[in-house]
C-alpha cells in the first residue's frame, strides 16, 4: 500500500538530536514526521546499543566479586542490562507519542527521491513524504576490517558483543578507541582474559604519555593484556577457539571484538537524488550552521562527520532548532571546552589541550600534575577502593587560565564538567585551588594538585 503526507519538518533517524528536536518543535505547534528504520533501536544508538547500555554493564562489572562465576555473573548482568534498555526504549516512544503534532512512522527505511521528498519502505508498505525541512539524524554504523575471516560467528562488533553467548573465556579486541578501551576494561572486570591489539606503537595516541601510560598500567593491573604494533591480518577458526594472525605473533581467542571506528550512515539514503553532498570520510557536509548542500535540509549527530557523541548530537539539535524557531545565530563555532570520558575503570575525563598541544601551539604554560594515590587532600578513591590513575593540568602561564586537563580518577565524568566550565568562564587554577569543595569528593584535587609547583 502507498500513502503520502506533507510535514513541516522530517526527521530521518531517532538520534538524539532528531528527537529532542521533533518533540520540541511538535510542543511548538509544528507538524513533525520522524522515521526511524528499527523497532529496536526506537531513542536511538546511545540508549539501545551505546552509552547507556555500556554504562550499566561497566558498573555490574565493577561490582562483581573475585568469586563470582564469570559466564553465570555475565548472563545476570545482560539481563539488567535488557530490563533496563526496554524500559528506555519504551519511555522514549511515550514521549514524542505524547507529542499530538509528532507523527511517528516506525520499521521503514526512508530514501530519498527527489529534494525534500522522500520514500519510506517497510515490508510491502510505502510512505511518500514531502516536507518543508529535512533533518538527517541517521547515525553511524561499526566499521569493519577487511581481513579474511572478519565475517565469522565469533567476531562480533559493539552491538553484538553484548550479548555475546558463550561468555568468552578470552576475548580479542581489535582496536584501541574509546569502544575498545571500555569493553576491554569491562570484560577483564567480568572475568574475561582479554588482549587488546592496537595497531600503532602505543594506546591513546593523542594523549600526553604520562597520561597513557596512566590508562595502560590500570588496564594491566586489571588483567588486560596490550599488543602495540599488532595489525590484524586474518582471523582463522582453529580447533581451541579463533586465532587472530598478527605481525606480532598470533592470539587465540574464544570471541572477537572489532572496534575500529564508526562510519556515519549515509548508504541508501539516495542522498545525491537530494542534492547532499557526501565527504570523504563518508560524512554529510555541513557547515556551521548544520545546513547541507541542498537548501532546507540540514544533518545533526554522528552522520555529519562531528564528534560522536551524544551530547554533540544534543547541541547539535540547538543549532537547528534555532534557525527553525529562534534567532538562528546558535553555531558549531560557539563551542568552547567539549569535554569528553572513556569510562574504563577508573575512567579518564580530557578537556581542552594536552601538554604535546599546548607546546605545538606555542603557548607558555605549567603543568601541574599528580599520581591519584598520592594526592592527600582527595580520600574518595580510597573510600572507594580504586586508586589508579593520575591527574594533570595544563594551565597557562600569563592568564593563570586552565588550558586542558586530563583525569584519570574515579568520578572524572563529573569533574571535567566542572573543568570545563572553568574554561568556559575564564575561572582561573588559583580560583580552583582556593576553592571550598565538599569532602570526601574527587572535585578536593583541585585543592591540592593545583598547587604542586607548576612546571614550564
Ligand atoms: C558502544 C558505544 C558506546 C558509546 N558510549 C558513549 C558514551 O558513553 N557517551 C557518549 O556521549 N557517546 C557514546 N557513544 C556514541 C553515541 O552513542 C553516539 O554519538 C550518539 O548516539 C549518536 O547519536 P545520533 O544523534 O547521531 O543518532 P543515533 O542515535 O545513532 O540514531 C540514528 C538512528 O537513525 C536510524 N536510521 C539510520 N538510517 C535510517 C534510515 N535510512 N531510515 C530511517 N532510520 C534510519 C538508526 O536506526 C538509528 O536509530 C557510544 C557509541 C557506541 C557504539
Ligand atoms: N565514552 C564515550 O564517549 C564513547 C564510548 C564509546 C564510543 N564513543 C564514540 O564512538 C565512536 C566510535 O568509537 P571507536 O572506539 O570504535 O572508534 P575510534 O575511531 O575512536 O577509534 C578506533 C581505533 O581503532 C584503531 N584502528 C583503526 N583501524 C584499525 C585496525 N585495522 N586494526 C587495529 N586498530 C585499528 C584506530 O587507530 C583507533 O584507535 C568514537 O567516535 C567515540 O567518540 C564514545
Amino acid at each position: 500500500m502507498t500513502e503520502s503526507l506533507h510535514t513541516e519538518i522530517l526527521v530521518i533517524g531517532w538520534g538524539k538530536a532528531g528527537k529532542t528536536l521533533a518533540g520540541v518543535m511538535g510542543r511548538a505547534g509544528r507538524s513533525v514526521t520522524l522515521v526511524e528504520q528499527s523497532t529496536d533501536m526506537v531513542g536511538g544508538t546511545c540508549i539501545n546499543i551505546g552509552c547507556v547500555p555500556t554504562k550499566a554493564l561497566v558498573h555490574q562489572a565493577d561490582v562483581r566479586r573475585e568469586d563470582d562465576d564469570p559466564a553465570a555473573y555475565f548472563r545476570g548482568a545482560v539481563q539488567s542490562r535488557d530490563i533496563l534498555i526496554d524500559k528506555l526504549n519504551a519511555a522514549n516512544r511515550e514521549m514524542l507519542e505524547s507529542v499530538d503534532q509528532v507523527r511517528l512512522v516506525v520499521g521503514g527505511r526512508a530514501e530519498f527521491t527527489g529534494p525534500k521528498q522522500v520514500r519510506v519502505t517497510g515490508g510491502s508498505d510505502e510512505l511518500d513524504i514531502t516536507a518543508d525541512a529535512v533533518v538527517l539524524n541517521t547515525g553511524a554504523v561499526p566499521r569493519t576490517i577487511d581481513v579474511p575471516g572478519a565475517d565469522g560467528p565469533r567476531v562480533h562488533d559493539s552491538t553484538s558483543i553484548q550479548h555475546v553467548d558463550p561468555f568468552p573465556a578470552r576475548l580479542a579486541i581489535v582496536g584501541a578507541g574509546p569502544v575498545a578501551l571500555e569493553f576491554a576494561s569491562m570484560f577483564a572486570q567480568f572475568g574475561s582474559d582479554v588482549t587488546l591489539l592496537e595497531h600503532g606503537a602505543r594506546i591513546l595516541r593523542i594523549e600526553d604519555e604520562d597520561v597513557a601510560e596512566s590508562v595502560r598500567q590500570a588496564l594491566g593491573d586489571q588483567g588486560v593484556r596490550i599488543l602495540t604494533q599488532a595489525q590484524t591480518t586474518a582471523i582463522e577458526d582453529a580447533a581451541d577457539g579463533v586465532r587472530l594472525r598478527t605481525g606480532v605473533g598470533d592470539v587465540t581467542a574464544d570471541a572477537v571484538l572489532v572496534a575500529v571506528g564508526r562510519l556515519p550512515a549515509t548508504e541508501g539514503l539516495g542522498l545525491g537524488t537530494a542534492g547532499v553532498e557526501v565527504g570523504q570520510r563518508g560524512e554529510v557536509v555541513v557547515d556551521d550552521l548544520l545546513r547541507t548542500s541542498a537548501e532546507g535540509v540540514w544533518a545533526v549527530g554522528d552522520v555529519n562527520g562531528g564528534p560522536q557523541q551524544t551530547y554533540v548530537s544534543l547541541d547539535d539539535h540547538r543549532i537547528v532548532t534555532s534557525q527553525l524557531n529562534g534567532s538562528g545565530r546558535r553555531s558549531r563555532a560557539d563551542r568552547i571546552a567539549v569535554p569528553t570520558t572513556i569510562f574504563l575503570t577508573p575512567p579518564l575525563g580530557r578537556v581542552g589541550l594536552s601538554e604535546h598541544e599546548a607546546r605545538e601551539a606555542g603557548k607558555a604554560f605549567h603543568v601541574h600534575v599528580k599520581a591519584v594515590g598520592e594526592i592527600a587532600a582527595m580520600p574518595r578513591p580510597r573510600t572507594l577502593g580504586e586508586t589508579h590513575g593520575l591527574i594533570k593540568f595544563v594551565v597557562d602561564a600569563d592568564t593563570d587560565e586552565i588550558l586542558g586537563a586530563a583525569l584519570h580518577t574515579v568520578d572524572a565524568q563529573e569533574l571535567v564538567n566542572l573543568v570545563a566550565l572553568a574554561m568556559r568562564t575564564g575561572t582561573t587554577a588559583a580560583q580552583l585551588r582556593d576553592g571550598i569543595w565538599t569532602h570526601p569528593s574527587t572535585t578536593e584535587a583541585l585543592n591540592e594538585v593545583l598547587v604542586t609547583p607548576g612546571v614550564s
